[in-house]
């Protein structure tokens, strides 16, 4: 387990305000971006479809086509703004999540792209299990009305850092997807993610809270701000949760950046100081980490 976090690393969550403007948008993630690694911040994340409102209605409207990669600037105005953002910056940059169009199917995804210092892009997630939920007084939301999901585990390698797990929103939900990216060495599982006003209060931090303490690992979770005019209204709330599950820092429902040092010492010490790392009972239940998984680094 040593060495599995390098070197201490700040991260900052950008919880942007965005709207339906998306260069506006785009400009807009820049300057919050290079204000956040002004700070020192070297790990900088965005929120779930931070180019565009959130809802099916909104994904076909704002879908860009990213393959082949790399896709023309008119293809992809929001692969070109983060590339060019994360060497702007210096910076590692997970940017949120953008709809998707693949232009051979025509199918949609909900897709995170996280980029290198030097513009390079290093990880594609396609949102892995579909927000599709009913709860009759709160909210109702398909969002496979209109998206396909993404069929792998995504792990992005920092080399100065170590490995992250960059998954969605609702993924969050699964802790299979985030068991496997910790027992495949992350140091930390970054969600870009919209919850909303009713699922929000009830399990946003909980489930936070829960994958960090299930792992002993890092966890962030990055929001829009919240557009009281918008359909969907996001919960807001970025957080970072440390390997004990300590919320280390937490946005309230406005724009906002959230930061926090994260060190392979915490972790560490956490795994020492309760050790399940090394007392699972695999011959109780077969580890599923190590049976046919799909993952990509
Ligand atoms: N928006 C999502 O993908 C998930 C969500 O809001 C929830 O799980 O609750």
């Amino acid at each position: 387990m040593a060495g599995l976090l390098k070197k201490p690393v700040k991260i900052a969550l950008v919880q942007l305000a965005s709207g339906a403007d998306k260069p506006h948008n785009l400009l807009h993630a820049r300057q919050k971006v290079l204000e956040a690694a002004s700070t020192g911040a070297q790990i900088v994340v965005l929120p779930e479809c931070f180019n565009s409102p959130y809802g099916t209605t909104f994904f076909p409207t704002y879908a860009e086509v990213l393959l082949p990669s790399p896709p023309t600037e008119a293809q992809s105005p929001s692969y070109h703004a983060l590339s060019s953002i994360a060497k702007e910056a210096n910076i590692y940059l997970i940017g949120g999540s953008i709809p998707e169009r693949e232009e051979s199917t025509g199918k949609l995804y909900n897709t995170s792209l996280t980029f290198s210092r030097d513009g390079s892009l290093l990880a594609t997630h396609r949102k892995v299990h579909l927000f599709d939920i009913d709860i009759p007084g709160g909210i109702t939301f398909k969002e496979s009305e209109v998206l396909s999901p993404g069929n792998k585990i995504t792990i992005v390698d920092f080399p100065e850092y170590g490995k992250v797990a960059v998954a969605i929103c609702y993924d969050i939900r699964f802790p299979e997807l985030a068991m496997v990216a910790a027992r495949k060495g992350a140091f930390a599982l970054v969600y870009p993610g919209a919850f909303n006003t009713t699922t929000g209060p009830l399990h946003w931090r909980l489930l936070g809270q829960g994958r960090a303490v299930d792992n002993q690992v890092y966890v962030a979770l990055c929001s829009p701000a919240r557009d009281e005019e918008a359909g969907y209204k996001a919960w807001g709330h970025s957080l970072v949760a440390d390997p004990l599950g300590k919320v280390l820092g937490e946005a309230e429902e406005g724009e906002e950046i959230i930061y926090a040092e994260l060190s392979g010492e915490e972790i560490e010490k956490t795994r020492k100081g309760i050790p399940v790392y090394t007392q699972r009972r695999f011959e109780v239940y077969p580890d599923v980490s190590e049976g046919k998984v799909k993952y990509e680094e």
